[in-house]
């Protein structure tokens, strides 16, 4: 029986809320803001929040991410077996939790820009963004100059593969650019993380919003 949250015996934290209590309940946030915003159709999207260094909360496979419960939510130790009933992508923010200590919350949605524009940019393995004033909103850009790097991977049923080629992209310093703090799957959806809950819901909501920028404007340049 895979562990989902008990929401009973962890410490409390400030505000007299568990960690796992206080991720599950953002990890819930999480898929019904994406879901307002049409996101994650048809049961597909998968969200994560860090409870502590070596366990998250992550949403089971196959759920309606706008209507979750706290028992879709399964408590995943990081390094370990993944739990029955695991996102079909769970590996995805496995192997990013532990390769990266400050990230507190990993959110992937199947949002129309995202998944549209990643086909468009696959070839070249990358995005740039410049010039777009709301670029300021992901962490380290502080003006519309800078060139931000949006890594594009083929889409993979293998996510082990799949998981080992965006780790070792993401160990590859971004040049003269800016690393976003997300990736993009053609033809399949956009990852987004941050220290925070709130940081990696900025993150994306930019993002996708810099994605349907950089659409439209692409149909009027050459
Ligand atoms: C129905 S969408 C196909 C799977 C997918 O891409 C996704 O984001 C949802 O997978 P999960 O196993 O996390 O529900
Ligand atoms: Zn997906």
């Amino acid at each position: 029986m895979a562990q989902t949250s008990s929401l009973k015996s962890e410490p409390l934290v400030a505000g007299g809320e568990s960690a796992e209590a206080k991720a599950v309940a953002g990890v819930i946030a999480a898929g019904r803001a994406s879901a307002a915003r049409h996101w994650v159709p048809a049961t597909s999207g998968n969200f994560s929040v860090r409870i502590n260094a070596r366990t998250i909360a992550i949403t089971r496979s196959g759920v309606d991410k706008g209507n979750l419960l706290a028992s879709d939510i399964l408590i995943q130790p990081l390094g370990e077996k993944l739990l029955p009933g695991s996102s079909a992508e769970a590996e995805l923010h496995t192997a990013l939790y532990s390769e990266r200590p400050e990230l507190g919350a990993i959110f992937h949605v199947h949002s129309p820009a995202a998944t549209v524009l990643s086909r468009l940019a696959l070839a070249e393995g990358s995005l740039r963004l410049t010039g777009w004033e709301l670029q300021k909103a992901l962490v380290g850009v502080r003006t519309h100059e800078a060139t931000v790097d949006v890594p594009v991977f083929a889409n993979d049923q293998d996510i082990s593969a799949l998981s080992g080629r965006v780790l070792a992209r993401l160990a590859q310093p971004a040049g003269d650019a800016i690393a976003a703090p997300g990736y993009l799957l053609a033809g399949h959806g956009v990852y987004a993380w941050g220290a925070t809950e709130s940081d990696a819901a900025r993150h994306l909501e930019a993002l996708e919003t810099l994605f349907a920028f950089e659409l439209s404007y692409r149909r009027f340049t050459p």
